[in-house]
């Protein structure tokens, strides 16, 4: 008979392994071990729990895929309004919007980030631990796809305090997993979807978590919900490098700018090198830093009027004359 202490100490320890493993590998892209270490851990940590079910966590790393499917998803409510972003599309609608920020609240630097192209979602935590997970839906109320967004390895269960927040950000899928599912669907006679986000948008939107939690999906986290100086931030970027502390995966590609010229410039050397990405992005977000300039700015209805997206050229499709000849 297994000594009981040592069992829970073992447990532990193998929690602590594995989510550090993890936030290695889905956050930070840097594995600290081979993939048949982790595997390797994980099935110890599945069998313990298997023959000692008393030993099992909520919050452990073998409980991402929940067993039930749900009958539909409940309505979430958010305590702040997911608002949308409005758009440019040309380096005098940028210069524009500029100068309408400065009119009203003065010198400003601004954040650039990469626009992910996949879907908002809500992260809410209470205590550290991950409570509940909606999509933006109409701004106002979305729909509560915690189950689904618990499959997600970039998402931590517990954060690195204990700390009761709201996270914000995009839910995606990587351009090689599209290519791979839509390649399966075709084999198996299924609609194939028609770009990663409505990929990422239908995996989010399974009753059966087992199904999402086989989309390899995963998120970029950009902001806090509410008041980001209630955490002692005084700016965006302060922000994103206190979600990365908590354990959050933020973008690696974002910019402060000092002025409206390095904001374009740094437009310009990303349109062409986007297709190098691993995933898709439809633009680049453009942010006034300081919380107290955003607070000067306010909102619109609909849109924060201290940020816009600026979004890149559609790229047409070029069919050639041969593609039309191999599908006839
Ligand atoms: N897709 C994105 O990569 C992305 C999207 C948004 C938003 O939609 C967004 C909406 C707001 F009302 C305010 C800030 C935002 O910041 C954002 N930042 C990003 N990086």
């Amino acid at each position: 008979m297994e000594d009981q202490l040592q069992l829970e100490q073992r447990v532990k320890e193998l929690h602590k392994l594995l989510n550090e493993y993890g936030h290695a590998y889905y956050v930070l892209d840097k594995p600290l071990v081979p993939d048949s270490e982790y595997d390797a851990r994980m099935r110890e940590l599945i069998d313990l729990e298997e023959r000692h079910p008393d030993l099992i966590m909520p919050d452990s790393p073998t409980q991402r895929v929940g067993g039930e499917v749900l009958p539909g998803f409940t309505k979430v409510v958010h305590d702040t309004p997911m608002l949308s972003l409005s758009n440019v599309f040309n380096e005098e609608d940028i210069r524009e919007f500029d100068r309408r920020v400065r009119a009203d609240a003065g010198d400003v630097t601004y954040v650039c980030e990469l626009k992910i192209d996949g879907l908002a979602i809500s992260l809410k935590y209470e205590n550290g631990r991950f409570k509940q997970g909606a999509t933006r839906g109409d701004g106002t109320v979305g729909e509560d796809i915690t189950t689904n967004l618990r499959t997600i390895r970039a998402i931590p269960l517990k954060l690195s305090e204990d700390v009761t927040i709201e996270a914000r950000g995009e839910a995606y899928m990587p351009k090689k997993s599209f290519m791979k599912l839509n390649e399966h669907r075709e084999e198996e006679g299924l609609d194939v979807f028609a770009n990663p986000r409505n990929a990422a948008a239908g995996s989010l939107r399974q009753l059966d978590p087992k199904i999402a939690a086989k989309r390899n999906l995963s998120v970029f986290m950009y902001g806090i919900g509410g008041e980001g100086a209630a955490y002692g931030l005084d700016a965006h970027s302060e922000a994103l490098d206190y979600l990365d502390r908590l354990g959050f995966r933020t973008n690696p590609e974002r910019r402060r700018c000092q002025d409206i010229d390095e904001v374009i410039a740094y437009i310009e050397s990303w349109q062409d090198r986007r297709q190098d990405l691993s995933y898709e992005i439809d633009g680049i977000v453009i942010k006034v830093d300081s919380f107290s300039r955003q607070e000067d700015l306010g909102f619109t209805a609909k849109s924060p009027r201290w940020a816009t997206a600026y979004k890149f050229p559609a790229e047409e499709v070029v069919t050639t004359l041969l593609d039309i000849e191999l599908t006839v």
